[in-house]
């Protein structure tokens, strides 16, 4: 089946489960070299949920995903998954150049165990899913840079996820090949009906694909906006980018810009940046009171 063929249920129209699949709590984060990455990060990503983060570089994007794959520990605080099964996108693509597409996406059955006929197929189904239908059998350098960023999305669906979880993974793709996976993508999060925790520097690409927009300030690390996405899917590629696409009930980019651009210079303090019902702010903001 093509991803085309998606039923036009929106995940943004469907009722929430009350699955709260993963739960960040106070988390912080302190590397070795005394770098403070992340403080006192409250997240809840539920079932139905496709969540951005955006934020300035270094402000522990990254670490976020690391510490709720298990990559890697949390200082502080405690991380919850409810989740039979987690898949994670790298910035790269990070394919075994000497297997072919399908035995990339297979390699995931393989290594779980199961009947070889069976982890076929659902690779295979995976590779149609993702427009790759055709190229089972070419090599990781026989294919563009999308198409091998496509396989890494398959081999991370193949074992149907309740969580996925993306760093950048169209960071390093041109513009037009980035608004086809993003679009992709929406289909496949609708169609597959995971949790989300999406990692991006782009804010329409945050704001096209997600039920919420988390905003994040500088290093280290917090988050200082949570905001809920109204629109229903499929989205059009445009209402990102284009004022006049947008619904009325949607804040004005120049919010967008002005709440992604001041984090930069640790936006809690600033009270009068958060303005409108939209916006909910941090769970909670010890030693930092957003809300007062
Ligand atoms: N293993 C590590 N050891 C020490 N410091 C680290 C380690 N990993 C990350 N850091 C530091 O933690 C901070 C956050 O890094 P992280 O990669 O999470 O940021 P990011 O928001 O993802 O950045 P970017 O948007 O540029 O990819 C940075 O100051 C980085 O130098």
């Amino acid at each position: 089946m093509s991803i085309d063929a998606v039923s036009t249920t929106s995940a943004a129209q469907r009722p929430l489960s009350m699955t709260r699949t993963l739960v960040l709590d106070g988390v912080s984060k302190q590397f070795d070299t005394g770098t403070v990455a992340l403080e006192d990060v409250d997240l809840t990503v539920g079932a139905g949920d496709f969540v951005s983060v955006v934020g300035p570089s270094g402000c522990g994007k990254s670490t976020l995903l690391r510490l709720a794959s298990g990559l890697d520990a949390a200082t502080t605080g405690s991380i919850e998954v409810n989740a039979h099964s987690t898949s994670y996108v790298f910035q790269e693509a990070t394919l075994l150049e000497w297997r072919s597409a399908l035995k990339n996406v297979e390699l995931v059955g393989e290594l779980s165990g199961g009947l070889r006929s069976e982890r076929r197929a659902k690779a295979q189904e995976a590779l149609d899913l993702v427009g790759l239908t055709g190229f089972e059998k070419q090599h990781p350098r026989q294919l563009s840079g999308g198409m091998r960023m496509r396989v890494s999305i398959a081999r991370a669906l193949v074992a149907d996820p309740d969580l996925a979880l993306f760093d950048e993974p169209f960071g390093a793709l041109d513009e037009i090949t980035r608004l086809h996976m993003q679009t992709e993508l929406q289909k496949l999060f609708r169609l597959k009906e995971f949790a989300g925790l999406f990692i991006t520097h782009s804010v329409s690409e945050a704001v096209y694909l997600s039920t919420r927009v988390l905003v994040m300030s500088g290093r280290p690390g917090r988050i200082v906006a949570d905001i809920p996405i109204p629109w229903s899917y499929p989205r059009p590629p445009s209402c990102a980018t284009n004022p006049s696409s947008r619904p009325s009930s949607a804040r004005s980019p120049r919010r967008w810009e002005s709440t992604h651009e001041r984090a930069r210079h640790d936006g809690p303090r600033d009270r009068d940046l958060w303005q409108g019902p939209r916006v909910r702010r941090g769970h909670r903001a010890r030693g930092r009171d957003l809300d007062a």
